[in-house]
């Protein structure tokens, strides 16, 4: 059995290498050619997997039988076109969401701190309240934030009490999150979900962020409005036409990242060994690869408070210890400045230093610091207290 797997996936002789053989490209290199000659498939979100794709592999002789995505979004991937000519598939659904939130949490905690608010006092609005989303609300409202939550497609399953429509959550909201998958069409549609009228709708003041999928705002409209009012801000970690997005909007963004918000090594083993289980199953074997076998220790496992820092100071700092997002902006702008935007975007993304998640940090609390427990708990790290 021959199992192509794109070389941007961690961890794949391990997991895949004992089923048979495994030949690595790059991402954005697979194509109908080169899976004419195996059997699996295993992808992250720059392979687009889709009919014509699949069809012209299969025409040209293709055994493929299993495709898998390590990944949470299935945008990709037409599977409507693998189901049609018996191929199953596989994604990991909720593998990298804990980065996706100690992300957001990162990023909001340093513009915090560069225009002088604090978390607290501000009112976070959750767009699409799925595995990211909801374990977003989850932490903020642990944090003691004051948040509100638009998800449509599950107030029409749950009913509608928790939730706000789009509209009324720009109205109340400091802060507007996007935490939706990009759906081209439907009653739920997602593709810019947030267009012209809903940014112009925003308050001056308002902070943006984009940790869904790019095409969910209108770039052009975000960009209008930061060159000519610049009364809001934006946080963006996802981008229509990445790799080659657009430079002007990258330079308006007060943090601009290449698409690593889920880059943590916790999530990427995830998404490897959930595809890995997912296609063993699917050739009736047993999985005999572990997570924990994949996980090593963290770089820096723990941290000692003595106390006399301001409650958000000591959450940016544990934050920090994990994952500063400052080198994610610092390095996009280095890069894309050296190499031209796309190019510069996927060589971050190519050489990114995977981080660990804030729950691989201990926070030890000398005696004047035990009053900080209850929030670096709610914020996702393991506290104790000496
Ligand atoms: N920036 C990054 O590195 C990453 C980005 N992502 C993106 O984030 C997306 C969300 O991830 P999960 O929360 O795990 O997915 P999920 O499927 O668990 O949750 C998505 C939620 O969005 C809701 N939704 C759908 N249409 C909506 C609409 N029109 N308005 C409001 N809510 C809507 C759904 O009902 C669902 O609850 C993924 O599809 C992926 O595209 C995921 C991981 C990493
Ligand atoms: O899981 C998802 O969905 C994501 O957006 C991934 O974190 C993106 O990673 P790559 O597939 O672009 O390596």
């Amino acid at each position: 059995m021959r199992i192509l797997v794109d070389a941007n996936v961690p961890a794949a002789d391990a997991c895949f290498g004992g089923l048979g053989e495994v030949v690595r490209l790059p991402g954005r290199e697979i194509d109908a050619g080169a899976v004419r000659d195996v059997d699996a498939l295993v992808v992250r979100s720059i392979t687009r997997v889709d009919a014509a794709m699949v069809e012209a592999a299969l025409q040209a002789g293709s055994r493929l039988r299993f495709v898998g995505t390590c990944t949470i979004g299935t945008d990709h991937v037409d599977q409507a076109a693998l189901s049609r000519h018996g191929i199953a598939f596989a994604s990991a659904p909720g593998c990298n969401a804990e980065a996706v939130v100690d992300y957001v949490l990162g990023s909001l905690l340093t513009l915090a701190e560069r225009q002088g608010w604090r978390l607290a006092d501000r009112r976070v609005g959750v767009v699409g309240a799925g595995s990211v989303g909801g374990r977003l609300l989850r932490r903020l409202e642990a944090l003691g934030i004051d948040c509100l939550a638009c998800d449509p497609p599950r107030a029409e399953r749950e009913g509608a009490q928790g939730f706000v429509g789009l509209a009324s959550l720009i109205d109340a909201c400091d802060v507007v999150c996007l935490h939706t998958p990009l759906v081209a069409e439907g009653p739920h549609a997602t593709h810019h979900l947030l267009d012209a009228e809903r940014i112009a709708e925003l308050a001056p003041g308002t902070v943006v962020l984009n940790a869904g999928r790019g095409a969910c705002i209108d770039g052009q409209a975000l960009r209008q409005r930061l060159a000519g009012q610049g009364d809001i801000t934006a946080v963006l970690d996802v981008w229509e036409h990445e790799p080659g997005i657009d430079a002007a909007l990258h330079d308006l963004a007060a943090i601009a990242t290449p698409h690593i918000a889920g880059y943590s090594l916790d999530g990427k083993l995830r998404g490897t060994h959930q595809v890995y289980r997912e296609l063993v199953r699917h050739l009736g074997l047993p999985a005999r690869v572990t997570l924990a076998d994949l996980l090593p220790p963290p770089p820096v496992s723990h941290l000692v408070l003595h106390g006399g820092h301001e409650a958000e100071e000591a959450l940016r700092l544990c934050a920090r210890a994990v994952h500063d997002v400052r080198r994610d902006h610092d390095s996009l702008l280095r890069e894309s400045r050296r190499r031209g935007m796309a190019r510069g975007f996927d060589a971050c993304r190519a050489s990114y230093p995977l981080r660990r998640e804030f729950s691989t940090l201990e926070v030890t609390l000398n005696e004047k610091a035990h009053e900080m427990a209850p929030l670096l708990e709610a914020a996702g790290f393991r506290v104790t207290m000496v």
